[in-house]
This record gives structure tokens, sequence and C-alpha cells, in this order.
């Protein structure tokens, strides 16, 4: 058995977003969003499932925040729905909205619990996918309005912020891929979206400082930490696109104020451009107080010409895998951590780490001992990595509870606590009270 303490003043927490929780879709003045439309197209979401009902948190936040409370964690990080807020992208600003989350965060404070909070986690306002979305500036100018709104609102209440989660499911994932909405299969989009939102980004982080609102902000991009399957340098440079388009592709517009090189050429030879127009660039690399991380998997990868817009391939190692079919690796975690210092050694917060497992109610306990075994691994890497010196300064687990898991639909669960999605009655899985321990000793005790 070895012991790992963790620093006193290390943020504990769980995350969540609007549209996989909240359900609510018709209700306190909320408009459309692209998720609501690409949910109800046929064939887009497993079992045609959509966020109308999802946990219902949006009457039952306080029974979650009881959950919070009883997992002792100090932080939590959620995600506001802009069509709550501004219904249709750029018009009128709906009250009741702001109300809501007003309630809420007040809610969270009261208990203790740090609002950790993301702006945009993927519910765009349909009207403005209608223009062209990312792509189109006006969808740009929509976000810095409505992100003025929220800063206005909660400036105080809230002191940890994030513009975009994910930003490579936002443009690739969604726009070249189109396994998230808006589904769009276009390199040349995708790449108009990145940068759009990048756009975004520089200039919501830009009024933060403008109108002085507190706290801390950053992004939170999601990695694909690769390695090769052989010493070819082909498949070298397979692993490094996979990994730039996750991490430099955003990182560097941020931190160096200019795109990675290789990958522009790369996307050239493919015909597609970077719509870069003048000052660009300086919006984007305004200076950020914090790093998002969100990490679940690494891979094995190699050169195939076949394989897609980077030519890169996963290959399946025959690793053990959680039940969305992704291997477990916790090592990723600690090579990209290191990968990620050639940004400096910024303020990096943990803001997804977790396990489909999709165990279920027995005589009503879920004995989800395969989420132990990997938050058990996660968090030695965590512990590794705050003993090399890095600035990791917090942990949120992804997630609080089973919730919409996109194009997944229900089948896929993550939470530490289980949802029965008739009832919608909440029971804490095994690994919500092995994480509680944790929280409660601020040391990690494993069995090795
Ligand atoms: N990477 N290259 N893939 C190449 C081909 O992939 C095909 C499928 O791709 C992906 C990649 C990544 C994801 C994903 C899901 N989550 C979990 C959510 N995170 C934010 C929060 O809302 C969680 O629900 N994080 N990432 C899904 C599908």
């Amino acid at each position: 058995m070895t012991i790992f303490q963790f620093p006193q003043d290390f943020r504990w927490g769980t995350a969540t977003a609007s549209y996989q929780i909240e359900g609510a879709a018709q209700e306190g003045g909320r408009g459309v969003s692209i998720w609501d439309t690409f949910a109800r197209t046929p064939g887009k979401v497993f079992n045609g499932d959509n966020g109308d009902v999802a946990c219902d948190s949006y009457h039952r936040y306080e029974e979650d925040i009881e959950l919070m409370k009883k997992l002792g964690i100090n932080t939590y990080r959620f995600s506001i729905a802009w069509p709550r807020i501004i219904p249709d992208g750029d018009g009128e600003i709906n009250r009741e909205g702001l109300d809501f989350y007003h309630r809420f965060v007040d809610k969270l404070l009261e208990a203790g619990i740090e609002p950790f909070c993301t702006l945009y986690h993927w519910d765009l306002p349909q009207t403005l996918e209608d223009i062209g979305g990312w792509g189109n500036r006006r969808t740009v100018d929509a976000f810095v309005k409505y992100a003025e709104v929220i800063f206005k609102e909660f400036s105080g209440k809230i002191n940890f912020w994030l513009t975009f989660n994910e930003p490579w499911c936002i443009a690739f994932l969604s726009n070249l891929l189109g396994i998230h909405a808006p589904g769009n299969k276009d390199l040349q989009t995708s790449i108009n979206v990145a940068h759009g939102l990048l756009v975004a980004h520089g200039k919501a982080v830009q009024s933060f400082r403008r109108l002085g609102t507190t706290g801390q902000i950053g992004i939170a991009p999601n990695v694909c930490w690769a390695e090769p399957y052989s010493k070819s340098p082909e498949d070298q440079a397979a692993c490094d696109r996979a990994i730039a388009l996750n991490t430099d592709w955003f990182l560097d517009p941020i931190y160096k104020g200019s795109y990675p090189q290789f990958m522009v050429d790369w996307f050239e030879k493919a015909g597609a451009t970077v719509p870069i127009q003048e000052g660009d660039m300086e919006i984007i690399s305004q200076p950020i107080d914090l790093l998002g991380i969100n990490y679940y998997t690494m891979g094995i990868n190699r050169f195939n010409p076949e394989a897609g817009a980077l030519q890169s391939e996963e290959v399946d190692m025959g690793l053990t895998k959680t039940d969305i079919g992704w291997p477990v690796e916790s090592r990723g975690l600690y090579e990209f951590m290191h990968y990620l210092q050639k940004y400096g050694n910024v303020d990096v917060y943990i803001t997804e780490n977790g396990a489909c497992i999709n165990d279920d109610l027995e005589n009503g306990k879920i004995n989800d001992d395969r989420r132990i075994a990997y938050y058990e691994q996660h968090l030695t890497q965590i512990h590794r990595i705050i003993n090399d010196g890095i600035n990791l300064k917090g942990y949120m687990a992804w997630s609080l509870m089973d919730n919409f898991e996109w194009a997944e639909g229900y089948r896929m669960r993550f939470g530490l606590v289980h949802v029965d999605y008739r009832s919608l009655v909440r029971t804490p899985k095994e690994s919500f009270y092995w994480y509680q321990n944790v929280i409660k000793n601020n040391w990690l005790e494993t069995r090795i």
C-alpha cells in the first residue's frame, strides 16, 4: 500500500455541462440549440436520445448540490447554456435564464463550493448556426456580447472561468468528422470554426479584463496523446499531427500568436487555409490565467494515407478498454503534462477525467470497481505530475452523475452517481464513496 499526499490547497471537484444534465429544454425562456436540432436528426444520436429531460438538473439542482456536499468537493465545474441567456443568439437577454443561474450559483456558494464556469460547452443557439456558426464573425460578436452579459452578472460570485470546452471537438469532431453537432464533414469549415472560436476566445478575454471581472480565465482543450507504433519517421509524424490538432492548433495561437506552421502547411496541401484577418492573432493571444485539460485516454498511432485528414490512425494494442471503447492508459496524462510545459509552467486544472463504465444497480448498489481502478491509476499520475513541480492546481472528475453523452445518448455512463432516467433517482456508486475518501483525506491510498 502506498500513500500519495496532495497539496493543502489542491482543488477537488466534479464536472458537468448544461445540455448534458439540465433538461427543461423548452422551459425558462430557453431557445433552441444546435444539439436540440442534431439530436432530432434521425441517426445522429443513439436511440434518438436528446437533452429534453436529461437529469432534470434544471429542477433538481438543489439535490445535486446536496450530493456534492456529501462527496466533499470544494469546486464544481458547470456550463451556462447560451440559449437560456440570449435565446435567439444575439438578441434580447432572457432575465429568467440569468435568474436560474443566480439561484444555482448562490446555492453552490452557500454550500462552500467554488463555481468553475464554462461559457461554451457546445450548445450554440441554432439561429447562429443558421448563419454559418463559428465561421461567421457575427457569431463571434454574439459570443462576446453573451460573455459580457455573464461577466457583468456573475463577477464577484464566479472566480474561475473557461471560454470554450474542448475546441478540437467543437471544430473537428463536429465539422470535419461530423460526429457531433452540427455534423458538417468539411475540412475548410472545420478550420474556419476553429479560427472563429479562437477569435471569440481572445475577444472574450479582452472584455473580461476591460470589465474588471473577478477571478481567472482560460480555455479547456481535450488531449489526444499519441506515441508511434514504430520508430519510422512516418509514424512519428502521424503522432505529431494527432497531438497537434488537439493541442498546438489552439494553444500555439493563444501562447505564441501563430498557428503551428507544419500543420498549416499540411492543411494547405489539402487545399484548406486559415481565414486570418488583420489583428486576429493579436486578439487570440491575449494572456490567460489558467488552462483546463481534459484527459481520457491515449493512442498508439501510425501513418496511414487512408486515415482521414491527418493520415494518422490509432492502432488497437489490446489494452483494457472502458465501455465506450477507449483504452485505459493513464501514462499519457503524465507524458502530456510534460509536453504542455513548452507553453511554460502555466496553472493547470484537470477539468475532465473519468471512465465510461456502464455497471448498473445490483441490490441497490453499483460496484463500479473498474471506475475506481481508473481513478486510482490517473490520480497516481496526477501525484507524479505535481511531484515533478508542474503547476497542477486541481482535479475535476467527469462526471458528477451519469448524463447525456452526446452521440452516444444515455447508454454511456461516466458518473460517480448513477441516474435512473425514468425516475431520475440518483444513486451514489462505490466510486463516489472511494473519491469521497480521497477528498476527505487529501491523499490517495493505492493497493500497490
Ligand atoms: N481524437 N481523435 N479521434 C478520431 C476519431 O474519433 C472518433 C470519435 O471521436 C471522439 C473523440 C472524443 C470524444 C470525447 C467525448 N468526450 C467526453 C466529453 N468531454 C466533454 C464532456 O461533455 C464529455 O461528455 N471527450 N472526448 C468523443 C468522440
